[in-house]
């Protein structure tokens, strides 16, 4: 296997949702399923915060999560927990500046793809040197998704970063809906990560078909 060209990853990153069993008061499973449905390019399992699910019960919902992504061929990439990742054989890891260091997370998980979380240019160089496949750059926009979420930066962080000759894939994260999916389209970014705007909607199917649309629609490709 190799590494992820950079044009299919710039492709998968257009509607990346990401979700744990703390997300939505319905099985997650349910919600995923409407989300691929509706056209969800990307999963990350993120199961994280008070009421987490650890150790056997975690891995159980990973693989019940990673059966349906691949059911429909969608990759599923496990935030923070490298373990877990290679112990389920999932597709990717998303580690953040506080997480594993992710030069040592690309050794460990060798062509899987690798995100990492970057806030300025910096940090992007830093992660494109370390081996990642994509960068996730927010929170753009105020979020209630993440306890520990540092301040709103606006989507100009996407353009200053383009500007600065950052040419590694980048998806959007915090606070995106479908009323913003152009604004971080238009600043830079290849696609929107979203937790609330799926997980939280009446109808997750429509919700994230509302934003495939919208990025496509904002989009090069
Ligand atoms: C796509 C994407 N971008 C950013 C993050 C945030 O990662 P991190 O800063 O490590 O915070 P946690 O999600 O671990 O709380 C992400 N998960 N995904
Ligand atoms: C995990 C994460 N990292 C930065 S903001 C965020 C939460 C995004 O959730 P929402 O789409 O509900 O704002
Ligand atoms: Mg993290």
């Amino acid at each position: 296997m190799a590494r992820i060209a950079s044009e299919e990853m710039k492709e998968r990153l257009a509607v990346y949702f990401i979700m744990g069993s703390q997300n939505s008061e319905r099985p997650a499973a349910d919600v995923l399923k409407e989300a691929l449905d509706g056209g969800v390019t990307l999963f990350q399992f993120r199961e994280k915060g008070a009421n987490a699910l650890k150790g056997a019960e975690k891995e159980a919902l990973a693989r019940q999560l990673q059966r349906l992504c691949r059911a429909y061929g969608v990759p599923l990439i496990v935030n923070d927990d490298v373990e877990l990742a290679l112990a389920i054989d999932a597709d990717g890891v998303h580690v953040g500046q506080d997480d594993e260091d992710a030069r040592r997370v690309r050794e460990k998980i060798g062509d899987k793809i690798l995100g990492v979380s970057a806030h300025n240019a910096e940090e992007a160089r830093a992660a494109i040197e370390a081996g990642a496949d994509y960068i996730g750059v927010g929170p753009i926009y105020p979020t209630r998704s993440k306890d520990d979420a540092s301040e709103a930066q606006g989507p100009g962080v996407l353009r200053h970063l383009r500007e600065q000759g950052i040419t590694i894939p980048i998806v959007a994260i915090g606070g995106i809906t479908v009323d913003n999916a152009t604004a971080v389209i238009e600043a830079g970014a290849d696609g929107v990560s979203v937790i609330s705007a799926i997980a939280s909607a009446p109808e997750p199917k429509a919700a994230a078909a509302a934003l495939a649309a919208a990025v496509r629609a904002a989009g090069p490709r």
